[in-house]
């Protein structure tokens, strides 16, 4: 059954998702990988189109894989597809430019992030809706950190309770994305990292393990067990 998106939502969700998934191993774009039988970018776009707020939701695809998407995604929700590009900021700015007039917050959320809860939208989006220009889901660093040498010898332990692991949907007052990439120069995966290059200050919010990021073969195999255990 296809989702309803909310025409008096005020938050556009772009999912870049033209990532050829290199980490992953060899196969299909990582979008396309199969996660419980369907592909990683569908699980991702249900659970956004789960969200109340959304209004819009545009998807960067493989430049190959556009009308494939465009099938793929119908029964899913009303989504935009447009080509991705080289880099992850070009899909992302790809998508920026499809989003129409009307929602004035605007959320980064990446299609290898497939098991993200629809709270997470939700809470990054009311963050937004607050006052905050930008905003991103974090979790604590649970590991030791050592910062070291090109030879990998110790230089000291770094202190990570000012340490936090970034995740997405990342989410922005519409100007100030649209603006960051306008003023973008070097390629950053990290849509935050663009607004913090213009001075923007970027306000954390609880972020959840649920939106790990699915990069190696290990992720995927977590993913697939988060799916038995939990709807
Ligand atoms: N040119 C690119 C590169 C990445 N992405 C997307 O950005 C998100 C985060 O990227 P990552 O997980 O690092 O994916 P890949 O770039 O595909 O991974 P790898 O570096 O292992 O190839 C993914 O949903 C990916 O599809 C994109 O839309 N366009
Ligand atoms: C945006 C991001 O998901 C934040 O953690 C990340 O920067 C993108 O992935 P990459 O592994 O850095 O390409």
């Amino acid at each position: 059954m296809t989702a309803q998106l909310n025409p008096c939502g005020d938050v556009a969700v772009l999912v870049p998702a033209a990532g050829a998934g290199i980490r992953l191993g060899p196969g299909a774009p990582k979008a396309l990988r199969p996660l419980a039988g369907e592909p990683l970018l569908v699980h991702a776009v249900r659970r956004i189109a789960a969200a109340p707020s959304v209004h819009t939701i545009v998807v960067a695809a493989p430049v190959a894989d556009v009308p494939a998407v465009r099938d793929l995604l119908a029964p899913v929700a009303p989504v935009t597809v447009v080509p991705g590009g080289a880099q992850r900021q070009d899909s992302v700015a790809a998508a920026l430019a499809a989003v129409p007039a009307g929602p004035g917050i605007v959320l980064v959320h990446d299609a290898a992030r497939a098991l993200v809860p629809a709270e997470l939208v939700e809470s990054v989006a009311a963050a937004v809706r607050s006052g905050h220009d930008a905003v991103i889901p974090v979790l604590p660093v649970v590991d030791t950190v050592k910062e070291v040498s090109a030879d990998e010898v110790v230089r000291g332990t770094v202190d990570r309770s000012v340490l936090r692991a970034v995740q997405t949907p990342q989410g922005f007052r519409r100007a100030v994305l649209a603006a960051a990439h306008a003023a973008a120069v070097d390629p950053l995966t990290d849509d935050a990292g663009l607004v913090e290059k213009q001075g923007v200050p970027v306000v954390c919010v609880p972020g959840s393990e649920y939106a790990m990021k699915i990069t190696r073969p290990f992720d995927l195999a977590l993913a697939e067990h988060l799916l038995t255990v939990r709807v």
